[in-house]
C-alpha cells in the first residue's frame, strides 16, 4: 500500500523555503531553468548545447507540436501555497474516534453483544438435558474401553514397538537391543503404576459402591458418566452444534482492492497495473468503519468517482461481495477523483429495520431536521424541512409511504406544526395520523381527490396570505422574510409550519378534472411556500410528465428515489443528469431493497439511505404521543377537532368593489334592481338570475341599508323603489380596507 511521504515532502518544501532568494544567496539562473525544464521533461537532453543546437535545427514556426508548449513563468516563483497556509488547510482528524463518542452507537454494540451471548445459552442450555446429556450416556462405555485400551497400551509401551520392528527389520542388532532395554525397564516402571492405579481404583469404587452415601455415589457416578462419555466421543462428530453460524468476511487490503479497480474496465487502471503499477493511490490506510472497511482512493487523473460508481455490480463482483455491500462514494471535501470505496460485512438490505431515532421521543422542533435512516456505513441521515419541499418516487411497494409516514411523524411531534394529510390510495396507510391533522383525506375516489385538489387551492392562498403577512412583520421580527421559530411560536401572526403531504399524486396530478390546476397550484407552492413555513411532501409511483408536472419535478429541493425502473423516471425525481453522474436508484433490486433510496439535496451530495420503519402500532403510538402535545398546548385545529372541512369558495369576486364599479358617481342613489340587473351583465356567471332583493340580502351582512330611493322607471313614470345611498357603500368599503389593512 502506497502513502505520500508527507514528512519527507514537507522536509524539502522547508529547506527550499530556507535557501530561497530571501536569504540573500546568488541564485544561478541558467541552473535554474535547466533544471525546471529537466522536471518537466527528464527524457530529454536539456544540456545547454544540445539546446543551442535544438534552437539552431529548428526555425521559427517549425516548433515540433507533438511536445506540449510550457507556459511556466522563466522567473522562479514559489509553488502552491506557503507552510503555514498547508498547515491551516490541513485536515484534523477526530481526537476521539466517533464511535466513542456515540452514545447510540455504543448502546447498540453492548446490546448486540448481550444479546449474542443470551442466544448462545439459551441454545445450549436447552440441549443439554435433552441432547448432550443423552449423547454422554450413550458414548461413556465407548470411553470407557477407549481409556482402558489406551493405559493398556501405554503399560505395555506399545507406540515403541513400530521402532523397534523396524530396527530388527534392518537388522541392527545393537539400536534394537538397546531399545529393547530401555522398552522392558518401562514396562516394568509402568506396570507397577498401573497395578497401584487399579489397586487404588478398586479401592475407590469398592468405597461408592459399600461406603458413600448415595449423594456422592450419584455425582461419582455423573462425572465418571459425563468424563467418558466425553472421552468416547468419535473425532468427527462433537457434542455440541454451534448456535451461531459465523460468516467470515474477508478483510479488505489494499491489493484486493487494486485487483478489483484493475478489472472493471477502466483503462487507466488496467493499464497500470498490466505494467507493475498500482494503478491508484491510497491517501489513507484502509480501516474499519462502522460494519464494514473503508478505503480512501485517489483514481488517476481524469478518471471520475462516477465512472467507478458506473461500474458498481462488476467492483462487487471483482471483489467477491454481494452488491448491496459495496458502496463507491464521493469525497465532498476532497477533489472529484477521491473515491471513499465502503465495502460492508452485509448486505444493506439484510441488515433489518432501521429504528426511527424519535420513536421514543416525547417532542420534537421541526426548524431540526428530521431523522430519516442510516447510510450503508451506519451514519444517521436527517432530512431538513423548514425552507425545503418533498419529493419522493418509486415504483409500487418500494416504501414511499414507510418514508412519508417518517417524515410526517417528525412534523407531528412538533405541536406547532399544522398538518394537511392525503392519501389518495385509499389504503388508510396515514389514517393512524388523522387525529392530528388539520386536513385529512383517505380515499382514489372523485370526491378524495377534489378534496387534496381543494387543499391545493386553499393553500395558494394561504402562501398568498402570508407573503403579505410577512411583508408588513416589523424588519427586527422578521430581518430575512422568512419563517423562524420565533414568528411561527407567535400563535396570533398565524404563520406557524404548514405541512401538506400528498400521498400516490400521481392520481391527482393525472386527473382529467381537477389535475391541470392541482399541478399548477402545487407549482405555485413550491415556488413561494418556502420561505413562508408551507412545505409540500409529494410522494409518487409514477414519475412521468403526465403524473407529475416538470414545474413541481424542477423545483422541489429535496428529492427521495427509491427503486425506479428506468433513466427517465430517475432523472425525473432526482433532477436531470443523475443518471449520468452515476445517482442512479435503478441499481436497487425491487422488492429486497424496499426502503433503500438515494437522497439528494439533503446533505452536498446524494447519499444512499435504507429509511427507518414505522409500522402501523408505531406510527399509531407517535400519533397519540403528538395528540397528547396538541391537546397540551391548545393546537388541534380543523379535521382533528372535528369541524367541517374548509373548501374554497367558488369564483370570488369582491361584491362591494362591483356594486361600486356598477353605480357611478353621478348616481347618488340607486334602486336595487337597476344594481341586479348591471350586475348580471358585469358577471353572469356570478349575478346573473340576482333581483333586487338578492342585493338586498347580499348587502346587508356589510351594513348597507336599503332605502326607500325616489326615481324614474324606463317607461318615464316617477316612483320609490328599495335601493341605496352610493355615500354609504363607498363609507363600508373605506371602513373595511382600512380594517383589512391592520390585520
Ligand atoms: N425502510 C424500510 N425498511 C424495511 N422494509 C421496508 C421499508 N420501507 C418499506 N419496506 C417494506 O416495503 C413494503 C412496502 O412499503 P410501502 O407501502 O411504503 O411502499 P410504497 O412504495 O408506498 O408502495 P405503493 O406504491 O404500493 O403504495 C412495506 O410493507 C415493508 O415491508
Amino acid at each position: 500500500m502506497k502513502h505520500p511521504d508527507d514528512e519527507n515532502e514537507l522536509f524539502n518544501r522547508l529547506e527550499a523555503e530556507m535557501t530561497a532568494p530571501d536569504s540573500g544567496d546568488v541564485v544561478d539562473l541558467n541552473k535554474a531553468r535547466a533544471a525546471r525544464a529537466e522536471s518537466a521533461d527528464p527524457t530529454s537532453d536539456q544540456s545547454p548545447d544540445s539546446r543551442a543546437a535544438e534552437s539552431a535545427d529548428r526555425s521559427e514556426g517549425e516548433l515540433d507540436d507533438s511536445r506540449p508548449t510550457l507556459v511556466d513563468s522563466s522567473t522562479p516563483t514559489e509553488s502552491g501555497p506557503g507552510l503555514l497556509d498547508r498547515i491551516k488547510g490541513a485536515k484534523r482528524l477526530d481526537v476521539i474516534p466517533p464511535w466513542m463518542k456515540s452514545g447510540a452507537e455504543f448502546k447498540e454494540a453492548a446490546g448486540w453483544i448481550a444479546g449474542h451471548v443470551g442466544h448462545t445459552a439459551a441454545f445450549h442450555g436447552l440441549r443439554v438435558p435433552f441432547l448432550y446429556a443423552p449423547k454422554l450416556v450413550w458414548r461413556s462405555p465407548r470411553g470407557a474401553l477407549n481409556t482402558l485400551n489406551k493405559l493398556g497400551r501405554w503399560a505395555v509401551d506399545a507406540e515403541g514397538e513400530p521402532l523397534r520392528q523396524a530396527e530388527a527389520r534392518r537388522e541392527n542388532s545393537e539400536i534394537y537391543l538397546k531399545l529393547s532395554r530401555q522398552r522392558d525397564r518401562r514396562v516394568r516402571l509402568r506396570v507397577l503404576v498401573t497395578l497401584l492405579g487399579a489397586l487404588i481404583t478398586l479401592a475407590g469404587i469398592l468405597y461408592l459402591v459399600y461406603g458413600a452415601d448415595p449423594v456422592t455415589q450419584f455425582i461419582a457416578t455423573v462425572v465418571a458418566v459425563l468424563t467418558f462419555g466425553w472421552l468416547g466421543a468419535p473425532a468427527d462428530a462433537p457434542l455440541a452444534t454451534r448456535a451461531v453460524i459465523k460468516t467470515e468476511v474477508q478483510k479488505l487490503t489494499s491489493d484486493i482492492v487494486v485487483k478489483a479497480m484493475a478489472s472493471i474496465g477502466i483503462a487507466q487502471i488496467a493499464s497500470a497495473v498490466a505494467k507493475g503499477q498500482d494503478g491508484v493511490k491510497f491517501p489513507s490506510p484502509v480501516t474499519r468503519e462502522g460494519p464494514g472497511w473503508r478505503a480512501d482512493i485517489d483514481l488517476p487523473l481524469g478518471v471520475t468517482v462516477a465512472d467507478v460508481v458506473d461500474r458498481r455490480a462488476r467492483l462487487a463482483s471483482a471483489l467477491r461481495r454481494p452488491l448491496g455491500c459495496v458502496w463507491p462514494d464521493a469525497d465532498p471535501n476532497e477533489h472529484e477523483g477521491r473515491l471513499i470505496l465502503w465495502v460492508g460485512d452485509r448486505d444493506l438490505s439484510k441488515t433489518g429495520i432501521v429504528k426511527w431515532q424519535l420513536a421514543g421521543a416525547r417532542r420534537h422542533d421541526i426548524f431540526k431536521r428530521i431523522p430519516f435512516g442510516l447510510d450503508p456505513r451506519g451514519r444517521a441521515q436527517s432530512v431538513p424541512l423548514i425552507q425545503h419541499n418533498v419529493l419522493i418516487g418509486s415504483q409500487p411497494g418500494q416504501g414511499k409511504t414507510a418514508s412519508v409516514r417518517v417524515l410526517a411523524c417528525g412534523a407531528a411531534l412538533d405541536p406547532s406544526v399544522e398538518l394537511w394529510l392525503h392519501e389518495n390510495k385509499g389504503t388508510g396507510d396515514l389514517d393512524s395520523l388523522s387525529c392530528v391533522s388539520h386536513r385529512f383525506v383517505s380515499g382514489i375516489d372523485d370526491e378524495s381527490i377534489k378534496y387534496a385538489a381543494d387543499s391545493l387551492k386553499l393553500l395558494r392562498e394561504e402562501v398568498m396570505r402570508r407573503a403579505a403577512a410577512i411583508k408588513k412583520l416589523p424588519r427586527d421580527l422578521c430581518p430575512d422574510k422568512r419563517i423562524t421559530r420565533e414568528i411561527a411560536n407567535k400563535r396570533s401572526l398565524k404563520l406557524w409550519p404548514l405541512l401538506a403531504v400528498f400521498d400516490e399524486c400521481q392520481n391527482l396530478f393525472a386527473h382529467p378534472e381537477y389535475g391541470k390546476k392541482a399541478g399548477e397550484d402545487a407549482e405555485f407552492i413550491i415556488k413561494l411556500g418556502r420561505a413562508l413555513g408551507v412545505i409540500l411532501v409529494l410522494a409518487t409511483q409514477r414519475p412521468d410528465k403526465d403524473s407529475l408536472p416538470t414545474g413541481i419535478s424542477g423545483n422541489v429541493s429535496i428529492r427521495f428515489c427509491l427503486r425506479v425502473a428506468g433513466q427517465v423516471e430517475n432523472d425525473m425525481i432526482l433532477g436531470t443528469s443523475a443518471y449520468k453522474n452515476g445517482v442512479r436508484a435503478t441499481a436497487f433490486r425491487p422488492e429486497i431493497d424496499a426502503g433503500n433510496g438515494y437522497l439528494g439535496g439533503a446533505g452536498p451530495l446524494p447519499v444512499v439511505v435504507r429509511t427507518a420503519y414505522l409500522d402501523d402500532n408505531a406510527t399509531h403510538a407517535i400519533a397519540q404521543r403528538a395528540l397528547a402535545l396538541r391537546k397540551a398546548e391548545g393546537t388541534l385545529s380543523g379535521f382533528a377537532l372535528g369541524e367541517e372541512s374548509e373548501t374554497p369558495a367558488g369564483p370570488t369576486y369582491d361584491l362591494l368593489a362591483d356594486v361600486a364599479a356598477v353605480v357611478p358617481v353621478s348616481e347618488e342613489r340607486v334602486w336595487n334592481e337597476r344594481i341586479a340587473a348591471r350586475l348580471a351583465e358585469l358577471r353572469p356567471e356570478v349575478y346573473g338570475g340576482w333581483k333586487g332583493e338578492n342585493v338586498t340580502s347580499a348587502l346587508k351582512p356589510h351594513g348597507i341599508k336599503t332605502t326607500g330611493v325616489a326615481g324614474t322607471t324606463d317607461d318615464g313614470d316617477r316612483t320609490t323603489r328599495r335601493g341605496i345611498v352610493r355615500a354609504d357603500l363607498m363609507k363600508t368599503i373605506a371602513e373595511r380596507d382600512e380594517n383589512r389593512g391592520v390585520a
